[in-house]
């Protein structure tokens, strides 16, 4: 069997840090993998230069992850055709706005039967029904999709400050390759057979994040915002059970996709640090967004509209009445104050 061929699907602020390590972990098992890490580019212009070349000359991605070296076997490129063509592993990382629109692009230009991944943490929505990432990627280009989900601030693993990740896989021998790829002595992987639980911990998480947020704006202090995290948890929990067969409660207590990316996020997120703001300056998220993150993709509100059509179309808002006032104080003016009302 040929050597892996590895192809990084986006390049933001965790896209970076993520081709960081691959980048170092391809040069570490060289029997395995392919030295070359490609990286698609959603290409632009930064400082007066395209951030293909910036990436390509300096070795960092300035824009997105300042301050890190991305190893030099790390190859930026603006064409996602070029990106993908012979790659036999796709690690998809983009806010999940994008990800459709970017699979159309991919179409018919992707090695039938590979392996990926998503890191994408977010779900699509379309009336009452929903999907996991890992699974339209699978089925849209006939690959299998793993989910990679953990309390993985991007800056601190890209600082190798010690963190842990959880990898739902389809194939349980597929765990060896992904261990190999990402685990580094700072950034644990563990392997779980639950792609749906990793996937869905990873999207709903952002919209317990906000309403940390908000209540930190409120300067509500240290209990409120347990309370938030805890029966946040206890909404994506009841969620996956009620919409998804076969999650493991495992995955909520015992991994870093569960309750673990829940704490980080709520301490020290974008979604959580922008909905501060929001309450506090009375501005826009759009605004706040594009002051405070500086390009970087808010999940969060999205998150929680999306999953706000879905309990609709499926009469259950009330049940989940967190991520409901999450919904109404981000999208239609409900004031922050009522983040607790009904809980
Ligand atoms: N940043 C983190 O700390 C972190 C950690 C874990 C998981 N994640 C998740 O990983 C995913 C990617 O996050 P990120 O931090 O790498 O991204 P980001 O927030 O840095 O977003 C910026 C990226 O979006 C791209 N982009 C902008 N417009 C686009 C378009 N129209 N089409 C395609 N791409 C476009 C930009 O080129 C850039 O690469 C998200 O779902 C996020 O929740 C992020
Ligand atoms: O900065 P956030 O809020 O997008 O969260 C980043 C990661 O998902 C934390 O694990």
């Amino acid at each position: 069997m040929g050597k892996e061929k590895i192809t990084i699907v986006g390049s933001g602020n965790w896209g970076s840090a993520i081709a960081r390590i691959a980048g170092n972990n391809v040069k570490q098992n060289p029997d395995m993998f392919d030295e070359q890490v490609k990286m698609w580019v959603f290409e632009e212009e930064f400082e007066g230069k395209k951030l293909t070349e910036i990436i390509n000359e300096e070795h960092e991605n300035r824009k997105y992850l300042p301050g890190v070296a991305l190893g030099e076997n790390v190859v930026a490129i603006p064409d996602i055709g070029e990106a993908v063509k012979g790659a036999t592993v796709l690690i998809f990382v983009m806010p999940h706005q994008f990800l459709v629109k970017t699979l159309d692009q991919m179409e018919g230009k992707v090695t039938k039967g590979i392996r990926a991944v998503s890191l994408a943490k977010g779900v699509e929505v379309n009336g009452s029904d929903i999907k996991l990432f890992a699974d339209i990627i699978s089925e849209r280009l006939e690959i299998s999709c793993a989910a990679l989900s953990g309390a993985n601030i991007a800056n601190e693993v890209a600082r190798d400050r010690f963190s842990e990740t959880t990898i739902g896989v389809r194939k349980k021998e597929d765990g060896d390759m992904w261990k190999k790829l990402f685990t580094t002595p700072k950034f644990r992987v563990s392997i779980v057979d639950d792609v749906a639980g990793v996937s869905l911990c990873g999207a709903l998480k952002n919209i317990v994040a906000v309403g940390s947020g908000l209540a930190d704006g409120l300067e509500w202090g240290n209990n409120s915002k347990a309370a938030i995290m805890r029966i946040g948890l206890m909404e994506m929990k009841s969620f996956c059970q009620e919409f998804f067969e076969g999650v493991k409660e495992e995955t909520f207590l015992e991994q870093s996709a569960g309750v673990a990316d829940v704490i980080t996020s709520c301490l020290g997120g974008r979604n959580m640090k922008v909905a501060t703001a929001f309450v506090k300056e009375k501005r826009s998220f759009e605004e706040l967004e594009k002051e405070m993150l500086n390009g970087q993709k808010l999940q969060g509100i999205h998150t929680a509209k999306e999953i706000n059509t879905f309990l609709k179309a499926r009469n259950r808002v009330d049940a989940y009445p967190l991520f409901t006032n999450v919904y109404r104080i981000c999208w239609e003016g409900k004031p922050a104050e009522e983040l607790t009302d009904g809980l």
